[in-house]
């Protein structure tokens, strides 16, 4: 089972060509990883989602335009020692338009040091897994 959520492609995520700048895709895939978040680990702040973003990458299948209604949903593919790897679809209906991964790694804020993922998230994640 996927993690779904839908995203609004606004005026301002357009350039000069009239589809969505390449840079915008971070964004759509930062409001999925949160709201993911959120709801997973049900955190109440932001402040409070143990994790840090270590690496990214996107994948430009079709360019979006402004309009387009679009679906992104969030998988979890590996769970390691500290770090974890987030996977992203995001459709037009049944077009998949861009493809994405993150790999995060827990993170104690207050030492500013990465630490062991605990084994409730590893159960919490576990519906979102796929391989
Ligand atoms: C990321 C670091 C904390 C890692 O430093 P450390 O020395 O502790 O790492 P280790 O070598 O011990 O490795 C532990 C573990 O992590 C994997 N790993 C390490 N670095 C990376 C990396 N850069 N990319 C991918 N993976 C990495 C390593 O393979 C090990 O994996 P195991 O599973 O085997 O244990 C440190 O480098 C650091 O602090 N980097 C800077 C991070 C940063 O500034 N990121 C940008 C800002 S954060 C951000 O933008 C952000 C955006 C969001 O939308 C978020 C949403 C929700 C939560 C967080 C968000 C967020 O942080």
């Amino acid at each position: 089972m996927s993690f779904q959520y839908p995203l609004e492609v606004r005026f301002r995520d357009l350039d000069g060509l009239g589809h969505v700048n390449n840079a915008v895709y971070l964004t759509y895939f930062e409001t999925l990883r949160l709201h993911f978040a959120l709801e997973l680990l049900g955190v109440a702040h932001l402040a409070e989602v143990p994790f840090i973003l270590g690496e990214i990458s996107v994948r430009f299948l079709k360019p979006v335009f402004f309009g387009d209604q679009l679906q992104g949903s969030v998988d979890v593919s590996r769970i390691g020692h500290k770090s974890f790897t987030m996977i992203y679809t995001i459709k037009r209906g049944n077009e998949i338009v861009t493809q994405g991964s993150t790999e995060l790694i827990w993170f104690d804020y207050k030492t500013q040091r990465s630490v062991p993922i605990p084994d409730s998230f590893r159960q919490q994640v576990a519906s979102y897994q796929r391989p």
